[in-house]
């Protein structure tokens, strides 16, 4: 039987481990900073999972597995440093679910070999409420490269009710991420209103001159994204049920917020090309400087 370890087990590390316990064909180990022995997945449609879950807190006494899945924050990916090198050996392989362009940037220098890295877009609108709890308000989704490691990891979710769908594109479909990503991260930490908030038309407006910018760096980047992008992702996000997003709820529970991975690498790559990014740098400089609150 395989081993899978689940390296982050919040929103979407649970929202990802779930699927597995529940179809048994995995060891499924969850790592993280709290420890629970069940897990508990709802669904907008469809019946909720709950099962057995094995957690650890401390990688001590932990040996290679076959699957690593690291599903942090991307500015926690250091912290996991520990973890991985006590998981990863010579023939596991790495899978990042993250939002962002920098998955493989990130765990390259923590591993040592990013070959046996696959970036994946996460299109899975969850929230996790307890430890070991997570709560879809949307359809899920996961998107990898059409190549052998992305196969390989669609097979471990083989009849599982996550799909895992490959592309021959996967630029494309990591800048059309991060291009929404820009826009609905910052604007709702800022505003602390969720995304119906683009429903008003100065908010849709700002949203779409930080897509604008955020495709100005994809295309210099080699992606080919479509003009209409824009235009959709905003009718997309003022009409998502439930209305939030990971660094709104992030900014509502005192939590540090991942606006490096959001807007602040839309500012370096700008500055890399030589293309102006003013939208996303005001973006990064008021979200890096937000007054800290105190964790919910
Ligand atoms: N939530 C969503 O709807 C979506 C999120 N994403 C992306 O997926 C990624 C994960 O987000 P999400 O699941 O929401 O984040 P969460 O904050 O819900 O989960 C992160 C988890 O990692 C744990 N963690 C933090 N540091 C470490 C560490 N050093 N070692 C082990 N565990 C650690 C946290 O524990 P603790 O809380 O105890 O610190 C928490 O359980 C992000 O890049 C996000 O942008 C993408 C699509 C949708
Ligand atoms: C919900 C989703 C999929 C789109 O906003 C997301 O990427 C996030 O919450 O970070």
């Amino acid at each position: 039987m395989p081993t899978v370890a689940i390296i982050g087990p919040g929103a979407i590390g649970c929202a990802v481990g779930g699927p597995l316990v529940e179809t048994g064909r995995e060891q499924v180990l969850f790592c993280g900073n709290t420890a629970f022995d069940r897990i508990h997945v709802t669904y907008p449609t469809g019946p909720a999972f709950e099962g057995p879950a094995k957690s650890v807190t401390t990688p001590q006494d932990l040996a290679p597995v076959d699957w690593v899945l690291l599903c942090v924050k991307a500015h926690q990916v250091p912290g996991t440093a520990p973890w991985l090198r006590a998981l990863v050996g010579p023939a596991t392989r790495v899978a990042v679910l993250q939002n962002g362009v920098e998955h493989r940037e990130v765990v390259t220098p923590i591993i040592g070999d990013g070959s046996r890295i696959l970036p994946v877009v996460v299109q899975i609108p969850a929230e996790r409420t307890a430890p070991g709890v997570v709560k879809l308000t949307g359809d899920p989704h996961l998107v990898v490269s059409r190549e052998p490691l992305g196969t390989a990891f669609q097979y471990l979710f083989n009849k599982s009710r996550l799909p895992v769908k490959t592309t021959p594109d996967f630029l494309k479909a990591m800048w059309e991420k991060m291009c929404l990503n820009s826009a609905n991260g910052s604007i709702t930490a800022l505003t602390e209103r969720d995304q119906s908030v683009l429903r008003q038309a100065d908010a849709a407006e700002l949203a779409r001159q930080i897509i604008l910018e955020a495709m100005s760096i994809a295309r210099a980047e080699g992606a080919t994204l479509d003009d209409s992008l824009p235009t959709r992702i905003i009718a997309n996000l003022a009409n998502a049920p439930g209305g939030g997003n990971s660094m709104y709820f992030d900014r509502r529970a005192g939590r540090d917020l991942e606006y490096e991975a959001r807007n602040g690498v839309l500012v370096r790559l700008g500055k890399k090309h030589g293309i102006p990014t003013p939208v996303n740098a005001t973006l990064y400089a008021l979200l890096k400087n937000l007054k800290p609150r105190p964790s919910a």
